[in-house]
């Protein structure tokens, strides 16, 4: 199996403090992959490192078999992209949100498509005109995670984003994300969530800042 992301002997800390240490790991292409651990135990950081927002302190991440660091920043975070675990809504209005990923392409805003995947996500049209002030918590993240796949990156890595959603939202979620999955998205997964759990197919752990299976 090919694999997408090459993890050796990372470890990363802040002062004298280790969060990660001397982490080892393959993620193959194409895979769902489920990472669970303790609260604080590092699994937010790793998904960030992997994410390339902050850099380790030793060790290597490679990514398609090239070191993360030879990559264009923008670029690269079109190809990985980061779901947040508290998203955020920039601008004034949802279409602000939507608008971005087609302005950082340099194309044109398609909103039939933009419609598309707000239906997805259980939004109906009328969601692209609200201002950011009038969305819930919840509505927020489905926002913020279409967003991320409107063009669909490698991976997708997902922080928690289905932490403020109801049952009915959440399988929504799911579908979505297990029909992008089918046609090939990498997804690593940072859940909490028993039932998530539960239905994992690759499980890795992360307990003071270590994997604790592979
Ligand atoms: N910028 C920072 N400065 C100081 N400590 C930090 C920083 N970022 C993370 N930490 C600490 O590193 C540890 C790991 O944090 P991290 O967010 O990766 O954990 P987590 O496993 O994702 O937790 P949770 O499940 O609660 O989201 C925690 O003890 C946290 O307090």
């Amino acid at each position: 199996m090919e694999k997408v992301f090459e993890v050796k002997h990372l470890s990363y800390q802040i002062g004298e403090t280790k969060i990660l240490k001397d982490i080892n790991l393959n993620i193959e292409k194409g895979k769902y992959v489920t990472v669970v651990g303790p609260s604080g135990s590092g699994k937010s950081t790793l998904m960030r490192i992997l994410a390339s927002m902050i850099s380790p302190t030793s060790g290597d991440v490679l990514f398609n078999g090239q070191p993360i660091t030879s990559f264009d920043p923008m670029q690269y975070r079109q190809r990985v992209s980061y779901a947040f675990q508290q998203p955020t809504l920039f601008g004034k209005t949802v279409k602000d949100n939507l608008q971005f990923p087609f302005e950082v392409r340099k194309k044109d805003f398609d909103e039939s498509l933009v419609k598309k995947y707000l239906e997805m996500v259980n939004l109906n049209e009328s969601y692209i005109t609200k201002s950011v002030n009038d969305v819930s918590g919840g509505e927020k993240q489905r926002i913020a995670l279409i967003r991320n796949l409107i063009f669909p990156p490698e991976v997708l890595i997902t922080d928690e984003v289905t932490a403020g959603l109801d049952a009915e939202n959440k399988a929504i979620v799911h579908k979505m994300l297990n029909e992008f999955n089918k046609r090939g998205l990498t997804i690593l997964r940072v859940t909490h969530d028993e039932t998530e759990i539960d239905d994992a197919q690759n499980l890795i752990t992360i307990k003071n800042g270590e994997v604790a299976n592979v």
